[in-house]
């Protein structure tokens, strides 16, 4: 099935607390040179219409990227879904128009360059209003396509319903689950420790430095 691809915001989700790396902001970190935040820039920025960054505290620290800071709009930290909600928010009050958000991890480097154009396929021959990233058996609801419609429903689920776990949320609503292989490198490989960093650099190297 070949579609035409909608205009798509992007989210680049960096609003957590990365307590597995002992705190601060992994994008941050580098890896081969680059932080990895960079390198999610790069793969993203061909393959969306505008990237806005997700995170909390002073948006100044990002200032170098040139992106719009989006802090997440409910409070005490309940996951990703704050953020990709406030990502809902902004779209439909800035990009009037724009139907689609592309959610992605900001701690994943090595993210496909076919990202988006995939998740669009599926969500298309679904018919779903809801598309998330699978590589091997691993399902990776941080990196999905969302309808911007869904978000007084998303807004209703974290605030009035406590929903945290993405799946749960989207456990009520049509899904379309793509696939991508993981060799040489799983493409939603995600940087949580310290260690996964040193593994990091190894994967950049395969997929060409
Ligand atoms: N906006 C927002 N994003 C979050 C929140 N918690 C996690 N995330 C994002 O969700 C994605 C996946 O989360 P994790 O990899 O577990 O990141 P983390 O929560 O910073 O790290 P840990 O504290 O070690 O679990 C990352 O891009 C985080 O920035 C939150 O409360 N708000
Ligand atoms: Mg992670």
């Amino acid at each position: 099935m070949t579609i035409e691809i909608p205009p798509t915001q992007g989210v680049l989700l960096a609003g957590g607390l990365a307590r597995r790396m002992g705190g601060g902001d992994k994008p941050m970190r580098t890896i081969g040179g680059s932080t990895i935040l960079e390198r999610v820039i790069a793969r993203l920025k061909p393959q969306c219409d505008g990237i806005i960054l997700n995170a909390n505290g002073d948006p100044g620290r990002f200032a170098m990227f040139g992106l719009t800071v989006v802090a997440d709009n409910v409070p005490d930290f309940p996951g990703p879904l704050a953020g990709i909600l406030a990502a809902l928010d902004w779209t439909a009050t800035n990009r009037p128009g724009v139907e689609w958000v592309l959610s992605a991890a900001a701690d994943c480097p090595f993210l496909p360059r076919d990202l988006v154009m995939r998740l669009h396929q599926g969500r298309a021959e679904e018919k779903a209003q809801l598309a998330v990233a699978v590589s091997g058996e691993q399902s990776h609801p941080v990196i999905g396509l969302w309808h911007v419609g869904l978000r007084e429903e998303l807004r209703r689920a974290l605030v009035k319903d406590d929903i945290r776990k993405i799946d749960r949320w989207t456990a009520c609503y049509r899904l379309a689950a793509v696939s991508w292989p993981t060799e040489p490198l799983d493409p939603f490989f995600n940087a949580n420790t310290v260690e996964d960093i040193a593994e990091a650099e190894r994967l950049a190297a395969l997929d060409g430095g």
